[in-house]
C-alpha cells in the first residue's frame, strides 16, 4: 500500500492535534463515544452468537429462561445505545467542526497577515496554496472529523469482528483482509490523484474566481455593465472550468473503474473465504458458530468497503491539513536579525547605494543615495514607474533592498526592532484601505492598541479634511453600502485616510499621492492643514502635482530607478533639468 505505517502517522498526527487543540473536552468525549459506537457491531455478534447456541439447547422449552434472557437485554441495549449515540455524535461532530473551522480560518490569518513584509505576495505559489486552503477551509475539518470518526468506528467493529472470527477459522479473517489490501491500495493512491488535480488545478481555479468576481463586485460592476463584459467574463469563466473539470473529470472517473474492478476481486475473495469457513463449520462447529460466521460476512465485508470509502476520503482531509501545516511553516522571507534594537526616533535616515529588484527580476530601484534629517520635509517626484513607492515599501520595510542599506542614525534598518521602527511611521498610501467599519473605527485603525478618544478622533478629522463628514453622518455612521450603512465618494474616503494617517502619534508622515481624490479647495486647505500639524513630523511627500512640493524643503527627482537630481524648487527650476521640464509640461496645462 502506498500509504506506510510511518506516513499514516504523519498525517494523522497534525490533524489530531489541531482537532484536540480546537476543543478539548468535547474532542475527548466525542472520541469515547466512538469507541462505544465501535464496539457496538462485535457485542451484536458476540450476543448473536450466544443467544443462537442457547437456543439450539433449549429448543421447545420456555422462552423466558435468564439464559436466553441476557443475550436478549444485551443484544436489545447494543441496539439502544447505537440510536442513542447518533445524534450526540453528530452533535459533537458539529460543535468541534464549528471551532475546528474557525481555528484553520484564525490560523491562516495569523500566517498572512503575521508576516512582516509583503515578498510572500510576490509569489504564484503563495497565492495557490492560499486560495486552496481558503476555499476548502469551510468543509475539510467537517470531512476531517466524519470521515476520521466513521474510519475509527469501522477499523474498531473490524478489529473486534476479525478477533471474534480469529477464534473459529484463523485463515478467515486473513483471506477477508487480503481481499481488502488491493482496493484499500487503489483508494488511497487514486485519492491522492483528486488531490492533486484540485492542487495543480490552483491557479486555473484562482483565475476562475477572479472572472466570477468581476462580475459579482461592486468595484467592477460600472464598466461590466458600459463595456457590456458579462458575455467575455462568462466566457473565460467556462473555458478555464472546462479545463479543470476535465482533469478533476477524469482523476474521479479513474477512481470510480478502479474501485468496480477491484470490488470483484474482492467478491471472489470472500466467496472463497466463505466456502472455506462453511466447511470447517459444518465438520464440528456450533449453530451459534455457524450464525457468526454467515453474519459476519456481510457485516465484515461491509465494514471493511465502507473503511476503505471513508479511509479514501479521510486521506484527501489529511492531506488538506498537511498542506496546512507546510503552509504555516513556511520559513519567514525576510532575514531574521535577532530581536532588533529598540528605537523611540531618529535623528536622521540615509540611504546609501540602496537598489531594490522585485522577486520576478523587475529592477525598481539603482544607487540611490540620500540623507533625510527630522524635521525635514522631503518630495519625490518622478514619471509613472519611477520608483516613489517602492523607495517608501523600503523604508517601511516591507521589502529589504536587494544593494547597499537604509541606516537609521547610523545603524541598518534589518537590526532595528521592526514594530518599533513601524510605531514611528504614520502613511497615507495610494491604494488605501475602505473599511466597512464606523468612521471613528476607521480613524482610530491607526492606533489600534487604544480605546478612541472621541477628541483625538475628532481633530483627526478636522486634519484631514473630514470635518464635515464627522457634523453630517456622526463618529459611529457605518460606512459600508453592503452592510446596510452609507457609501462615501472616493475624496471622502480619501479624506479620511488622510485623518487615519493623523490620528496615529508618529514622527515621520509617508504620503503616497494624498491628494489625487481631492478636489483643488480641498487640495490647498490640506497642505496648509500640513504646515499647522507637521511642525517637528518629518514628511515624505510623493505627487505628481508639482504645484504641492513646492512646500517641501527638498526635492527628489526619481528617473527609471535612479536619483537624477536634488534641491529645493528654485534650485531645480534653475538646473533646467528633469524637474523643471516635467515643471514646464504641467505650468503649459494650465496655460494654454
Ligand atoms: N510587486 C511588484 N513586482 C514587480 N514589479 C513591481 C512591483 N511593484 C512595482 N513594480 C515595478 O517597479 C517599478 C517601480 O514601481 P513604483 O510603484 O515604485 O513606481 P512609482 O514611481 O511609484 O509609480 P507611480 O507614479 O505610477 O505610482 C515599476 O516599473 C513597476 O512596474
Amino acid at each position: 500500500m502506498g500509504l506506510g505505517k510511518r506516513s499514516l502517522w504523519r498525517l494523522l498526527l497534525p490533524a489530531l492535534r489541531h482537532i484536540f487543540r480546537a476543543s478539548p473536552r468535547e474532542s475527548a468525549l466525542l472520541l469515547g463515544l466512538l469507541v462505544l459506537g465501535g464496539l457496538v457491531p462485535v457485542a451484536v455478534l458476540g450476543l448473536t452468537r450466544a443467544l443462537v447456541d442457547q437456543l439450539a439447547t433449549t429448543l421447545g422449552g420456555s422462552p423466558f429462561t435468564p439464559t436466553l434472557l441476557w443475550p436478549l437485554v444485551g443484544l436489545a441495549l447494543a441496539f439502544g445505545l447505537d440510536f442513542l449515540l447518533t445524534p450526540w455524535v453528530v452533535y459533537l461532530q458539529g460543535s468541534v467542526n464549528e471551532k475546528l473551522t474557525a481555528r484553520v480560518h484564525l490560523l491562516l490569518m495569523e500566517k498572512v497577515a503575521g508576516t512582516p513584509d509583503l515578498t510572500p505576495f510576490e509569489d504564484p505559489r503563495f497565492h495557490d496554496e492560499l486560495q486552496v486552503l481558503r476555499d476548502q477551509a469551510p468543509y475539510q475539518p467537517l470531512n476531517l472529523l466524519v470521515f476520521l470518526g466513521n474510519a475509527f468506528r469501522e477499523v474498531l467493529a473490524a478489529l473486534g469482528v476479525l478477533l471474534l472470527l480469529f477464534g473459529l477459522a484463523p485463515f478467515f479473517p486473513l483471506l477477508l483482509l487480503l481481499a481488502t489490501l488491493p482496493q484499500a491500495w487503489l483508494t488511497f493512491r487514486l485519492q491522492k490523484g483528486v488531490w492533486e488535480a484540485l492542487l495543480f488545478g490552483a491557479p486555473e481555479a484562482r483565475r476562475m474566481r477572479y472572472f466570477a468576481e468581476v462580475l459579482l463586485s461592486p468595484e467592477t460592476a460600472k464598466e461590466v455593465r458600459l463595456f457590456g463584459l458579462l458575455p467575455f467574463f462568462r466566457r473565460r469563466y467556462l473555458e478555464v472550468f472546462h479545463s479543470l473539470y476535465q482533469s478533476l473529470r477524469r482523476a474521479r472517473g479513474r477512481q470510480a473503474l478502479g474501485t468496480s474492478l477491484l470490488v470483484l476481486l474482492s467478491a471472489l475473495f470472500t466467496a472463497l473465504a466463505l466456502f472455506l469457513g462453511l466447511r470447517q463449520t459444518l465438520l464440528g462447529g456450533s449453530l451459534g458458530s455457524l450464525v457468526l460466521l454467515l453474519q459476519s460476512v456481510g457485516s465484515l465485508q461491509q465494514n471493511l468497503y465502507a473503511l476503505v470509502q471513508d479511509g479514501g476520503m479521510l486521506y484527501e482531509s489529511l492531506l488538506y491539513f498537511e498542506k496546512l501545516e507546510s503552509f504555516l511553516a513556511r520559513p519567514a522571507s525576510m532575514a531574521e536579525t535577532g530581536p532588533g534594537r529598540k528605537v523611540q526616533g531618529f535623528e536622521e535616515i540615509r540611504f546609501e547605494g540602496v537598489g531594490f529588484c522585485y522577486p520576478n527580476g523587475k529592477r525598481a530601484l539603482a544607487g540611490v543615495s540620500f540623507a533625510l534629517r527630522r524635521g525635514e520635509r522631503l518630495a519625490l517626484v518622478g514619471e509613472n514607474g519611477a520608483g516613489k513607492t517602492t523607495l517608501v515599501k523600503l523604508l517601511l520595510r516591507f521589502y529589504d533592498p536587494t544593494e547597499g542599506r537604509i541606516l537609521v542614525d547610523g545603524i541598518d534598518l534589518r537590526e532595528i526592532d521592526l514594530k518599533a521602527w513601524r510605531a514611528l511611521i504614520t502613511a497615507v498610501f495610494q491604494d488605501f484601505g475602505r473599511y466597512a467599519l464606523t468612521l471613528e473605527e476607521n480613524v482610530a485603525l491607526s492606533d489600534p492598541d487604544v480605546k478612541p478618544d472621541p477628541n483625538r478622533v475628532a481633530e483627526a478629522l478636522r486634519l484631514g479634511g473630514a470635518w464635515e463628514l464627522l457634523q453630517r453622518l456622526g463618529p459611529q455612521a457605518l460606512l459600508s453600502k453592503a452592510f446596510g450603512g452609507t457609501e462615501l465618494s472616493l475624496g471622502e474616503w480619501q479624506r479620511v485616510a488622510l485623518s487615519r494617517a493623523f490620528f496615529r502619534k508618529a514622527k515621520l508622515l509617508v504620503l503616497d499621492e494624498p491628494t489625487a481624490s481631492l478636489d483643488p479647495k480641498e487640495e490647498a486647505h490640506l497642505y496648509r492643514r500640513f504646515a499647522e500639524m507637521a511642525g517637528g513630523k518629518t514628511v515624505i511627500l510623493i505627487t505628481h502635482r508639482l504645484g504641492s512640493v513646492r512646500m517641501a524643503d527638498r526635492i527628489l527627482v526619481l528617473q527609471e530607478g535612479r536619483l537624477v537630481e536634488e534641491g529645493t524648487h528654485e534650485e531645480l527650476l534653475r538646473r533646467k533639468g528633469a524637474y523643471a521640464e516635467l515643471w514646464r509640461l504641467q505650468a503649459q496645462l494650465y496655460e494654454t
